[in-house]
């Protein structure tokens, strides 16, 4: 599923329909500062030809992002990275069993030499996922710099206007 008419330029992918949750998020966020993306389940475990599918065609494609969501035995982003050049964020979902540090670990602890970029376990982790791609993109993009400008100016503004915790 493709965002807008524009082609993508950061695929966001997920090991199961039941990440979307979280990783909703991420996809809001690359909305809301105007990048166009692509969102996808792909699972290592249960779509492997696929998975290794999507991460030789990525580029060719024209994606420059991947942001990866699994939970569990997160297999997904790291097997990405194996299988492209493309900078790869890992989001750890939040799983049932150990809250997340399963993911969160699998995610993170990648051997020398094939890196992910990994988030903090769930909402938080999505949404700093999509906001990092956008800080990629916007290195060679004047108008997603600014977009990313105004979404941090909003958010300090937004504190600032409501200093009281009580109200
Ligand atoms: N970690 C992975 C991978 C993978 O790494 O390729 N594929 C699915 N999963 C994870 O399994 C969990 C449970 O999935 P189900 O809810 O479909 O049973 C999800 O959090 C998913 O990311």
């Amino acid at each position: 599923m493709t965002s807008t008419a524009k082609p993508p330029r950061v695929g966001v992918v997920m090991g199961s329909r039941s990440d979307w949750e979280t990783m909703e998020h991420a996809a809001s966020v690359l909305t809301e500062l105007g990048v166009p993306h692509e969102v996808q389940v792909v699972s290592a475990h249960r779509t492997p030809d696929l998975l290794f599918r999507y991460a030789e065609e990525a580029v060719t494609r024209g994606i420059q992002v991947i942001i990866a969501g699994a939970g569990g035995a997160a297999h997904l982003p790291g097997m990405l990275a194996a299988k492209t050049r493309l900078p790869v964020l890992g989001v750890p979902v939040q799983s049932k069993a150990l809250n997340g540090m399963d993911s969160l670990l699998s995610i993170a602890q990648m051997p020398a030499g094939i890196p992910v970029g990994t988030l903090a376990i769930g909402r938080a982790g999505a949404v700093n996922a999509g906001l990092l791609a956008t800080a990629v993109l916007a290195l060679n993009d004047p108008a997603l710099a600014a977009a990313l400008d105004a979404y941090r100016a909003r958010q300090t503004q937004t504190v600032l206007d409501n200093p009281d915790p009580r109200s």
